[in-house]
């Protein structure tokens, strides 16, 4: 089987997802990294009356146009306890800020610029109609359709549909994602470690992975290089209704690599295996029923490549999100030259810093900060150091020329992702 572009490999990743998850309806508090299911109105205006955007008097400006100006108190308007008597001429009501703006008065005035003495108030500014006030409907109005179906909601999202008067919001249900780490040679953080055997470091980070793009992660631990235990734990991430099975390591071609024959054996829709990809080539697509099937390489950083580029589009397509087809990749600066590519898609890891960019524009010079990515010497896919240090992916597509330090190219941030 030839390899197949990472164009074409996430179009079919994307492909094999039907549709999102069903909605269900889940309290404001839970619902940051979820996508809403249907578009989102609000049920009330905003602020629903008038109020005071100060501390101070509530006036009639046509008082207080000629200063001093001294009017009677004839009350007081608080937050969440209104006046409910009517400001008349010469008069004014003590008011703090968010409380509703009393009949009669059209203005506010600070409390800085007036002098209380008794039930009496010296005005020392002149107020203007509606200063310090505002109006109904200022943010928005019942029935304004604020949020869009498909849309990945934060704390920002969740303040507007609290103000609009949501406490349940409908949003498509959590993929759940089995991750099953597999090779003979692996251990779980933390426990003893035998001449021979390395961590399952990227069992832990692909788990973490999950969970910051929205989905529900299952550890299924670490499975021998043994077709029965992987063909047993394949049956339990299928009994646990998994919609997603990621599968670390054993994706190449090696004897010990027997992912893809388990799966196979298991019934497995083969989509396709093997990209034009560096690092993760091996990677492996298909569907066992409704599950959807990712095989990662074992080298931690291919999986960490692989899991930006497909793991978590797949997941923000199950979740609705309307960005899941989204290039991730931004514009930025080479700082080294760089040979030219061979033909597979390059993720080279890099280092940002910024740079200062001179511009002359029309209105005059202005200045513009741009990334400058500075791939890093080793770029073996096994070194976890060096990912540590690195702040992006630099993207060289196939066969793209030699580059010298200041050109443009394409980054990808990882902070987005890990
Ligand atoms: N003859 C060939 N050999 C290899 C090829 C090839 O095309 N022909 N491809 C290479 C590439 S590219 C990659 S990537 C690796 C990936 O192969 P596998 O997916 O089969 O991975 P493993 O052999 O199981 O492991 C590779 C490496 O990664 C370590 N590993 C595995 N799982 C984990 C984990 N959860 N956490 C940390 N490290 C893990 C494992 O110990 C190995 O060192 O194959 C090349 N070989
Ligand atoms: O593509 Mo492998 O993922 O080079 O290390």
């Amino acid at each position: 089987m030839s390899l197949i572009s990472v164009e074409d490999a996430l179009s079919r990743v994307l492909a094999s997802v039907e549709k999102p998850l069903e909605a269900e309806q889940v309290p404001l508090v839970s619902c940051a990294g979820r996508t809403l299911a249907e578009d989102l109105s609000a049920l009330r205006d905003q602020p629903p009356f008038p109020a005071s955007a100060m501390d101070g008097y509530a006036v009639r400006s046509i008082d207080c146009a000629q200063v001093p100006a001294t009017l009677q108190v004839v009350g007081t308007s608080a937050a969440g306890a209104r006046f409910t008597g009517t400001v008349g001429p010469m008069e004014a009501a003590r008011i703090f800020t968010g409380a509703p703006v009393p009949d009669g008065a059209d203005a506010v005035v600070l409390q800085e610029d007036a002098e209380r003495a008794g039930d009496r108030v010296t005005v020392k500014e002149a107020a203007r109609p509606n200063r310090h006030i505002r109006q109904a409907g200022m943010d928005f109005c019942a029935g304004d359709i604020l949020l869009q179906k498909g849309l990945r909601l934060d704390s920002r999202h969740i303040a507007l549909a609290a103000a609009m008067g949501h406490g349940l919001l409908p949003v498509h249900r959590k993929p759940k994602v089995a991750i099953l780490a597999t090779g003979d040679e692996l251990v779980r953080a933390g426990e003893p470690v035998g001449p021979d055997q390395i961590t399952a470091s990227s069992l832990p980070a692909t788990l973490l992975m999950v969970e910051k793009a929205g989905a529900e992660a299952v550890d299924l631990g670490i499975v021998r290089d043994d077709l029965g235990s992987l063909e047993e734990r394949i049956r339990a991430a299928w009994d646990m209704g998994a919609d997603i099975l990621v599968t670390l390591g054993g994706a190449s071609v090696g004897e010990h690599d027997l992912v893809q024959k388990a799966l196979s054996r298991q019934g497995m829709d083969l989509g396709f295996w093997r990209v034009a990809l560096r690092p993760g080539k091996p990677l492996m697509h298909g569907r066992l029923g409704s599950t959807l099937l990712l095989g990662l390489p074992g080298n931690p950083v291919s999986s960490l490549v692989c899991a930006v580029l497909f793991l978590v589009p797949a997941i923000r397509a199950f979740l609705g999100d309307q960005r899941a087809a989204e290039d991730p990749a931004e514009d930025a600066i080479l700082g080294a030259d760089l040979p030219a590519n061979k033909e597979r898609q390059d993720y080279m890891r890099a280092s940002l810093a910024l740079q200062d960019v001179p511009l002359s524009l029309a209105q005059g010079p202005a200045r513009l900060m741009l990334p400058v990515a500075t791939p890093h010497l080793m770029q073996d896919s096994s070194m976890l150091s060096i990912l540590e240090r690195s702040d992006a992916l630099l993207v060289r597509p196939p066969h793209a020329p030699a580059a010298t330090a200041g050109q443009p190219c394409r980054i990808i941030r990882l902070e987005r992702f890990c």
